[in-house]
């Protein structure tokens, strides 16, 4: 190795306060527009480059006004026209071969080529999509194989750099980790059994030195390497991933043409991997002090530390005085240390501005994005200048904290009093095998009984509709009698397929959470707080900052008009506390066990509001109960034990006869199939088809007695699967799964689907469940 390396040169000079990412999707989500369209066929790739363009700029622009530097690398390039992980395999040429098709001469992928990678196309399966880490985001699973070919095929992540830097800004590319890249993949579908991505640590290495050096070369300083997975318990050993790190850091480190190096570790604490990023010489280190606590007991001279004290994740102003305190302690261990978020910002929407509805008061306790950047910027200017600078800020900070531990609503006697009342009987139902008789009883269904997960198309008129009552334009009597028609197209059309259990199609609900949140005491709801979902899709949170209490029946009169219209059963449709919590941004001055079980208790009366309305079947969606698993395993079972006793608290006032469903859609099972058991649900019904039913195996070998239906309907793309393909899904989970105990249903709720693709898919799936019955 020569002596004069970039190594051995002094790193620039780490910026005072910094964000580790910003929302990608615009603040008016421009991007998202311009995906829909270019995917539509109404634009062009160049119009959708040049939108991408302008939201790229505006961020800029903004968070430069809001205080960060312009030219000292404090502001991230994060932009992703989907997913950073997408972008990661295109960038490192190891797209799986079935998209072979669609490469440009030169390598590489054009928007279009991109896009299918991302959503599939005719027998194309896309990448299979799944959460990231404890968030709500999800990011698509690369694909590597011992046949991958690694190569930089891609320079956009260079080519935002020079963008920007001809806008006037030196900003900081950010690049998934090498460790992160290759831990989240999976095997490609030619790997031979027992390949781990990781094998190709190596070749991925030589990948990341090219990239490095052209990001040099064109003028970059610092470069952030998002590595999240050195958080989280995985499979992997633990000391084969540290060895991994100490190796690829090395390695990085060791070139001789590189910016400096920015490792971001976001999600919690980094433990024993912190030494081993010190010890490699990377020139920062990114740490979470919210999900994370200051390291104990590690010498940290030398480094410097980029300190995460504001909270990425959530919406709470920040406790200023606190992340103060944390920064201090980090450098009492010997780093130079500068301020952060604790991840990036793009859990959380853009900002307070346009939101003044939720009144002085509640504004007063939040920060979304640009809030949180100016709190940054405060606590930098602390940390460099002394308190004094900003004790207006620390002030009105301190003033807003003591006002929301003091509000009514934060500490309601009524709610507390029905929580206390609570004994251990309210979270058992009696044996399955009674309910079971008493439901076959009832209900008389068929072996392979065909349902769907809840939602139909939310078509554009239903949105008009929303729309001009939610601004007055519709009375509520025009708009009831609109969803109504709906409601009753929807359970003609699931009679005319021929469904065994229908549903209403939940036309009135604007999101399964807010909904929900719309109707219960202790939340508040956003006119534009929009996080990036998956690609282009966004939610809008709402906000749970109370005490939460039903005043009214919420779902009750919907569900017994549609099973006016029917002699099917109708089942009720639920949110459950879990998910009710997981996708809002829940307080954070309890614990999240005794909100959940608040919820709980106001789904319990609405579960017997349902059953005493005639409704016998009643569905309590639980997508996110995988969501929220702690990445460390010492906390998981805790938080297991609590998730699973709300949901058995809304749900164990059920009658036998009444059947519980449950439905979870995310693809990593194995780990909480104790829990989901816990559920004690009659049926669950899961999401299964775009990994091929991998899931039923592990459920088979747990021994589980009660009913399943493993989706048969990837709905996350337009693409209509074949009857042949249904058919063959259906003899897959029978292999597993007595077909007694097996429903049909798609993997998850339609409303992001269109009616052409719903109706044609769903006759596919009566068709093929026809052909499995022997019929
Ligand atoms: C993300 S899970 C969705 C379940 C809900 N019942 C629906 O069908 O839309
Ligand atoms: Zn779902």
């Amino acid at each position: 190795m020569s002596d004069i390396t970039n190594a051995s040169a002094p790193a620039p000079a780490f910026p005072g306060g910094t964000i580790l990412g910003y929302p990608r999707i615009g603040r008016m989500r421009e991007l998202k527009r311009a995906l829909e369209s270019f995917w539509k066929g109404a634009s062009t790739e160049a119009d959708l480059e040049s939108v991408a363009k302008e939201v790229r700029l505006a961020n800029l622009e903004r968070l430069a006004a809001l205080g960060l530097g312009r030219a000292d690398s404090s502001i991230p390039s994060n932009f992703s026209f989907y997913d950073h992980m997408l972008d990661a395999s295109v960038a490192f040429g190891v797209v799986p071969t079935r998209f072979k098709d669609y490469e440009l001469e030169h390598g590489g992928f054009d928007l279009s080529g991109y896009s299918v990678i991302a959503r599939g196309e005719g027998d194309k399966a896309p990448l299979e999509m799944t959460k990231w880490f404890d968030s709500n985001y999800h990011y698509l699973v690369p694909e590597i194989g011992p046949e991958s070919t690694f190569e930089l095929a891609s320079l956009r992540w260079v080519d935002e750099f020079v963008e920007a830097k001809e806008a006037g800004f030196v900003t900081r590319p950010v690049i998934p980790g090498p460790l992160t890249f290759l831990y989240l993949s999976k095997p490609s579908d030619d790997a031979p059994t027992g390949f781990e991505p990781i094998e190709r640590l190596d070749d991925l290495l030589a990948t990341y030195d090219d990239l490095l050096a052209e990001l040099a070369a064109a003028g970059a300083e610092w470069v952030q390497i998002d590595e999240p997975i050195l958080v989280a318990d995985i499979a992997a050993d633990r000391s084969e991933v540290l060895a991994n790190a100490a190796k690829a850091y090395a390695n990085l480190v060791g070139l001789e043409k590189r910016p400096a190096l920015f490792v971001a570790a976001p999600y919690h604490s980094l433990g024993d991997a912190l030494p081993v990023l010190k010890d490699a010489g990377v020139d920062a280190i990114g740490i979470d002090l919210v999900r994370g606590s200051v390291p104990a007991d590690v010498d940290l001279t030398g480094a410097t530390i980029v300190a995460g004290v504001v909270d990425g994740h959530n919406i709470w102003r920040t406790d200023l005085d606190e992340a103060l305190r944390k920064a201090d302690a980090v450098a009492a261990l010997g780093a130079t240390v500068t301020v952060s978020s604790s991840t990036s910002l793009f859990h959380v929407p853009h900002t307070l501005q346009g939101e003044e509805h939720l009144g002085e008061e509640l504004l007063s306790w939040l920060a979304f994005a640009d809030e949180k950047v100016a709190e940054i910027v405060t606590l930098a200017a602390a940390r460099e200048q002394g308190e004094h600078a900003v004790a207006g800020a620390l002030g009105e900070a301190r003033a807003a904290l003591k006002a929301r531990a003091e509000h009514p609503g934060t500490n309601r006697a009524d709610v507390r009093d029905a929580l206390a009342e609570v004994d251990p009987g309210w979270f058992e139902r009696g044996p399955y095998s009674a309910r079971a008789a008493a439901q076959a009883n009832r209900f008389h269904l068929p072996e392979l009984a065909t349902t769907t997960i809840g939602s139909f198309p939310q078509t554009p008129e239903i949105r008009k509709a929303r729309a001009a009552w939610a601004k007055g334009e519709l009375s509520d009597a025009d708009y009831e009698q609109a969803m109504k028609d709906e409601i009753a197209s929807v359970v003609r059309l699931q009679e005319d397929l021929g469904l065994d259990v229908l549903v209403h199609g939940e036309a009135e609900r604007n999101d399964m959470v807010q909904y929900f949140a719309e109707l219960l005491d202790g939340f508040d709801v956003t006119k534009n707080g929009w996080v990036q979902s998956y690609g282009s899709r966004c939610t809008r949170p709402s906000i749970l900052w109370g005490d939460v209490a039903r005043s009214a029946p919420m779902t009750v009169r919907w569900a017994e008009y549609a099973q006016s219209l029917s002699d099917k059963p109708v089942k009720g449709m639920l949110t459950g506390p879990v998910t009710i919590l997981a996708w809002s941004f829940v307080r954070d001055d309890q614990p999240l066990g005794d909100t959940a079980n608040q919820v709980g208790l106001a789904l319990r009366q609405e579960i017997a509001d349902l059953e005493a309305a005639g409704i016998g079947i009643i569905q309590v969606d639980e997508p996110a109960l995988r969501e929220l698993l702690p990445l460390k395993k010492s906390e998981q079972s805790a938080y297991l034990d609590w998730s699973v006793n709300s949901f058995r608290l809304a749900t164990s006032g059920a009658k036998d006869d009444t059947q519980v469903h449950t439905h979870l859609c995310y693809s990593e099972f194995g780990e909480i199939i104790d829990a989901i058991d816990g559920l004690n649900a009659d049926v669950t019904s899961i999401e299964a088809a775009r990994s091929r039913m991998e899931v039923l195996p592990a459920i088979r070998s747990h021994g589980y007695e009660r009913q399943i239906g493993p989706g048969v309907w990837d709905i996350h793309s337009p693409r209509v699967p074949s009857t042949q393909e249904v058919t063959e899904l259906l003899q897959l989970a029978k292999d597993s799964i007595p077909g007694k105990q097996l429903w049909v249903n798609p993997d998850c709720g339609l409303k992001t689907r269109g009616y052409a693709e719903t109706t044609e898919t769903l006759t596919h799936m009566l068709e093929a469940t026809r052909a499995v019955r022997g019929v």
